[in-house]
């Protein structure tokens, strides 16, 4: 082993102690509720297909058809050889749903997050950030020149008091989650908008986790509160079922970051099929209110049943459920157990959560059908009592 591998061995050794180690597993097929994990029959409960949609033969063909007709790759940045009219018709066709004046797609959710918050917040600015923000937020705070103050979680009066305490700063940008990506809480968007025009602050929301499950026609967290943040941030990659991310916004503002954005500058545009299957991938979004209740009524069987038996269940109403376990490696164990059983939910650890709040994170979609949760309330209050956890 050379020294290099030697330190970095030593390394994964205490991080295995702690409880910490991570390990890739392998999907064998299409995601489902049903899948074949590294070779064996799993029910999959942690999944962000919250609405199907990524095994949805309506995207495939989509696809499909513009595969055959521009390839894989785009080959370039948007601002060289990758912009296609599929990039522009997914864009107005977000800017629509979203409601703003336009929009710019980015490879990622991730890179999405960096590129405005690494762009937007300048040396003199503060940037007011909600605790558990997701890390891609984390990380463009950290690239930016701007200062970072946090606030605790969707804590208003926290907020408020940091709102007053950084007066002296040239611009205040508001940034949060509009679903938690771990708690699974919905940031009160309409109580932290009224702040910002108070304190004539700026708001941002990352709406991963709301778009196409909250809001008029899954809409998002703005149109669940009726509000119009600044800057609206999102994810092809979730209930959309595709891959990318976007930020939608005033035409300035969409043509600022097209100018000044790293992460969109310096990154190979998304393939056009992908624009593609995502831009059907919004129509059927518009249209599936049945599968939005389903996903909310399956969603409210498992958090009621999981209380009823004593478990701590964090979050408000959303397809994100944790179920609070304390210890990390008691958490480990858990998801072990769940996988003999045939069920796949993973642990979530710190520093994903805080320190004493590893837990089974559920996710939930309008997939599962009523055996399939039945069997998971069963496996979890067999497992409860064999771990002696409530
Ligand atoms: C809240 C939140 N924001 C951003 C992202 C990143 O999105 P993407 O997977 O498209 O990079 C995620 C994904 O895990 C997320 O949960």
């Amino acid at each position: 082993m050379s020294e290099l591998d030697e330190w970095l061995h030593q390394h994964l050794i205490k991080t295995k102690e702690a409880g910490l180690y991570r390990k890739l597993r392998t999907m064998n097929t299409a995601p489902r509720p049903n899948m074949l994990i590294d070779g064996k029959g799993q029910l999959v409960f942690s999944s962000n297909n919250y609405l199907g949609l990524a095994n949805d033969q309506r995207l495939v063909t989509a696809a499909e058809t513009i595969l055959h007709e521009f390839g894989l790759g785009s080959s370039g940045s948007r601002l060289t050889t990758g912009n296609t009219d599929w990039h522009h018709k997914l864009e107005e066709k977000i800017a629509c749903f979203k409601q703003t004046e336009g929009a710019l797609l980015f490879s990622s959710g991730y890179l999405a997050n960096v590129g405005v918050l690494s762009t937007l917040p300048e040396k003199d600015d503060v940037i007011l950030s909600d605790r558990l923000n997701h890390a891609s937020i984390i990380d463009g705070c950290r690239l930016s020149k701007a200062k970072t103050v946090v606030y605790n979680h969707i804590d208003m009066d926290d907020l408020e008091k940091k709102l007053t305490e950084t007066a002296s700063y040239k611009r205040r940008f508001i940034v949060s989650d509009g679903v938690f990506s771990m708690d699974g809480t919905i940031a009160p968007l309409d109580q932290i908008i009224s702040l910002a025009k108070r304190y004539h602050s700026y708001t941002i929301v990352d709406d991963a986790h709301a778009t196409g499950v909250l809001g008029k026609n899954g809409r998002g967290t703005s149109d669940y509160f009726g509000v119009r943040p600044d800057v609206v941030i999102g994810t092809l990659s979730k209930a959309i079922g595709t891959e990318g991310g976007f930020v939608a916004g005033s035409h300035v503002l969409i043509n600022y970051l097209l100018n000044h954005a790293r992460t969109f500058i310096f990154q190979t545009a998304m393939p056009p099929a992908i624009c593609a299957a995502s831009y059907v991938a919004l129509e059927v979004i518009e249209e599936s209110h049945e599968k939005r209740q389903q996903l909310f009524s399956n969603v409210k069987k498992i958090k009621t049943s999981l209380v009823e038996m004593g478990y701590l269940v964090k979050g408000d109403i959303t397809p994100i459920i944790p179920v609070i376990i304390g210890d990390p490696n008691e958490a480990v164990l858990f998801a072990e157990k769940l996988q003999e059983k045939g069920i796949y939910a993973p642990a979530i650890r710190p520093p994903t959560v805080p320190e004493g709040e590893s837990r089974i994170r559920l996710t939930v979609t309008s997939d599962h059908s009523t055996k399939d949760i039945d069997y998971l309330l069963e496996c979890f209050q067999f497992i409860g009592k064999e771990l002696n956890i409530k």
